[in-house]
C-alpha cells in the first residue's frame, strides 16, 4: 500500500471521534515498531521525522526509503502517512515533499503571526497542488521546542481563525498548555479555549506534547476537535529503560540485536496502548 496524505485520515478521524497518534521516527527500530502495531491493531497512522533529527536518520530521502520499503517487506496494509514534524521552515518542507513526505508541518509559531501566515501559505500552495498535507502551529508547547526550552503560550483564537482561513492548511496545533517531554506534575490543557478555537476553525487540531497526558484529558481533547495526537517522550523512554535493563542484567551482551529487540517489543506495547486510548484502533 503506497503512503498516504494526513488530510482525509485526520477528517475521518475528527468526523469519528478518534485521533491518529503521530509517533517519531527514531532510527530503523522505531520504524519497524510503529508500523508492526498499526498493522497488528488494524490501525491508520503517522510516522513522523522531527525536522532537528533529520540529518542524524540519513536525510529526508533515506527516510522516505526507509518507510516505503518497510512497508513493502512488512507488508503493511493499513494508511501511514509519513509526516515533517517541527519544519524549520519552506526550504526544508520541500526538500521533504520533493522527498517522498506526504504530509509536512511548517513551524512557524516562533514567528510574528503575520509571518507565520505568509510561509505556511508558501508551502500550502507548493504541497497541496500534488496531494501533500499541511499542519501549522500558533501559540507555543511548552518544554523544548526546536531545541529551545520555553513556556507555554497559549494560541490566540483570532490567530488561529486568520491562518486557516489565510492558508487552507489541513490540520492545526493550537498550544493549548501541553509541553514536549516530561510533565511537571498534572497536565492542564486549556478547554474552553480548546472549544472555542475548534468551533471557530472548524479544522482537526494537532495536540503535541501527547506523552503522559492521562487518559480523561485526552479523550475530552478528542471529543473537542483533536484528530491527531504526537507522541515521542513515552517511546524513547520506554526504549531507554529497556536497554537499561537489558544491560544490567546480562552485563557482557554485546549484540546489537540481543539489546535492541526487548526495546522494539516494548515500543510495540507503548504504541499499541496509545492506539487503543485514542480510539484509533480497528479504524484502518
Ligand atoms: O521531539 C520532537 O522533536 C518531536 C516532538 O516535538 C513531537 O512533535 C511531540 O509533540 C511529541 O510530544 P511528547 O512525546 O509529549 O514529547
Ligand atoms: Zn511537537
Amino acid at each position: 500500500m503506497p503512503l498516504v496524505a494526513m488530510s482525509e485520515m485526520l477528517l475521518k478521524a475528527k468526523a469519528e471521534r478518534y485521533a491518529v497518534g503521530q509517533y517519531n521516527i527514531n532510527g530503523l527500530e522505531f520504524a519497524q515498531s510503529f508500523l508492526k502495531a498499526a498493522n497488528e491493531e488494524r490501525a491508520p497512522i503517522i510516522l513522523a521525522a522531527s525536522d532537528r533529527l533529520v540529518d542524524y536518520l540519513g536525510g529526508f530521502k533515506t527516510i522516505a526509503a526507509m518507510v516505503k520499503s518497510l512497508m513493502e517487506e512488512m507488508d503493511i496494509t493499513v494508511p501511514v502517512a509519513l509526516h515533517l514534524d517541527h519544519g524549520m521552515d519552506v526550504e526544508r518542507c520541500k526538500k521533504a515533499i520533493d522527498a517522498g513526505f506526504t504530509s509536512v508541518m511548517i513551524d512557524g509559531s516562533h514567528h510574528p503571526i503575520d509571518v507565520n501566515i505568509e510561509i505556511t501559505k508558501m508551502v500550502v500552495d507548493y504541497a497541496q497542488k500534488i496531494g501533500v498535507s499541511v499542519e501549522a502551529e500558533v501559540g507555543t508547547v511548552g518544554g523544548t521546542e526546536d531545541g529551545l526550552v520555553g513556556g507555554i503560550q497559549y494560541a490566540d483564537p483570532h490567530d488561529c481563525t486568520r491562518i486557516v482561513k489565510e492558508t487552507g492548511i489541513d490540520a492545526l496545533a493550537a498550544a493549548l498548555g501541553s509541553v514536549h517531554g516530561p510533565y511537571q506534575g498534572e497536565p492542564k490543557l486549556g478547554f474552553e479555549e480548546m472549544e472555542l478555537i475548534s468551533n471557530m476553525t472548524n479544522v482537526p487540531l494537532v495536540l503535541h506534547g501527547g506523552s503522559g497526558i492521562p487518559l480523561h484529558q485526552i479523550k475530552k481533547a478528542i471529543e473537542l476537535g483533536h484528530a491527531k495526537i504526537n507522541v515521542n517522550t513515552e517511546s524513547i523512554q520506554v526504549w531507554a529503560k529497556t536497554i537499561r535493563e537489558v544491560l544490567a542484567v546480562e552485563g557482557t551482551v554485546y549484540e546489537p540485536r540481543t539489546i535492541i529487540t526487548p526495546a522494539k517489543e516494548a515500543i510495540i506495547t507503548v504504541v499499541k496502548r496509545k492506539m487503543a486510548e485514542f480510539n484509533t484502533s480497528g479504524k484502518a
